[in-house]
């Protein structure tokens, strides 16, 4: 590698990762069950999730390399060519979070910046992500600063807003629910005091009032079977409820995703979206973020507070 880049600020993007294939999925998911390979089962019912909505390419594959490079050009905007190089860093695939530390190390980059693709602090998703690499970054004697949310950014709630109006005129009512959803956690998480709950009803009430909208309400999705309870309601009985007292048109806004990808494009756009159809709900999702310029803008901002002094 060039002299250049060891003198750059390494930053480290780290997404949940999908599978490469359908054949993949069993290794997929036994790194998520932490080396515990699924049952025959199991296998079939994510396999067959997955089936519904990959089209060749998985989704969030695409999206989160997009993500990437968007951020690596917005920084180049914001901070000059060759300041920041993006690394990509997965939780659960290839190229997992060691890889993109260790691919750091090898262009001799000796400070960085992690960055997680969801704008909201968990114990449980973004301090997992942080935890893994800054143990790495210490083996290869790496200095990195975590950014631990943004889920308040200005940019990001903007971004949002216009997405939860565009999605009001698509249903065309004006009687319609929004729906702001992010994924359930285990509801131990509570005892732990984790931020998770709160920063997530923050942002959902910033894009509330920045949007003008006063009939919405907050909503878990996409809880895990593990036996242990999980954070309610889950978007499922939240329909069911709103559907009983009348509520005829419901904008899901997930704001704890910002890429299309299985939890958005299985879990709403065909199990919620069916369950709303038997109940006579008219259900809209908003569109979600992705490369959007300014999510761009709100993480690379993000980027430059959190960067030491020299990148500035
Ligand atoms: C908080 C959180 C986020 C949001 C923050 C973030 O983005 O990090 C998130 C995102 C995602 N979760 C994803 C996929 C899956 N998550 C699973 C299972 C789990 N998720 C959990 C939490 C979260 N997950 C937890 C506590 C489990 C239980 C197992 C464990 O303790 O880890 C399972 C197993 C089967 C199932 O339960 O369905 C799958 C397939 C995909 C990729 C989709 C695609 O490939 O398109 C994405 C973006
Ligand atoms: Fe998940």
């Amino acid at each position: 590698m060039s002299a250049n880049v060891s003198k750059a600020i390494g930053v480290l993007v780290m997404s949940y990762g999908t599978p490469e294939s359908l054949g993949g999925v069993e290794a997929y998911y036994t790194h998520i069950r932490r080396g515990h390979p699924p049952t025959a089962g199991q296998l079939e019912d994510l396999t067959s999730r997955y089936r519904a909505i990959v089209g060749g390419v998985f989704p969030l594959r695409e999206n989160t390399n997009r993500q990437v490079a968007a951020l690596q050009r917005t920084l180049d905007e914001l901070a000059g060519e060759g300041k920041f190089v993006c690394y990509q860093g997965l939780k659960h695939a290839a190229p997992y979070i060691e890889d993109g530390v260790a691919a750091m190390a090898a262009s001799g980059i000796t400070e960085a910046v992690g960055i997680v693709l969801t704008p909201q602090y968990s114990v449980m998703s973004v301090g997992g992500y942080m935890k893994r690499a800054k143990d790495e970054a210490a083996k290869h004697g790496i200095a990195l600063a975590a950014i631990e949310e943004y889920h308040l950014h200005p940019e990001l709630i903007d971004a949002l807003s216009k997405r939860v109006t565009e999605g009001l005129e698509r249903l065309g009512s004006d009687e319609a629910m929004v729906l702001f959803s992010a994924h359930s956690l285990p509801e131990k998480i509570l005892e732990m005091n984790d931020p998770y709950p709160e920063q997530l009803l923050a942002t959902s009430r910033a894009v509330a009032q920045a949007a003008g909208v006063e009939r919405w309400q907050f909503t878990w999705q996409s809880a895990g079977q593990t036996g242990q309870p999980w954070l309610g309601p889950d978007i499922l009985e939240t329909i069911e409820r709103l559907s009983q007292e009348g509520v005829k048109a419901m904008l899901v806004s997930p704001v704890g995703f910002v890429s299309d990808h299985l939890e958005v494009l299985y879990d709403i756009d065909i199990e919620a979206a069916k369950f709303a159809a038997e109940r006579g709900v008219k259900l809209a999702r908003i569109r979600m973020l992705n490369d959007d310029p300014q999510y761009m803008r709100a993480m690379a901002d993000s980027v430059l507070a959190a960067a030491p002094e020299r990148a500035l």
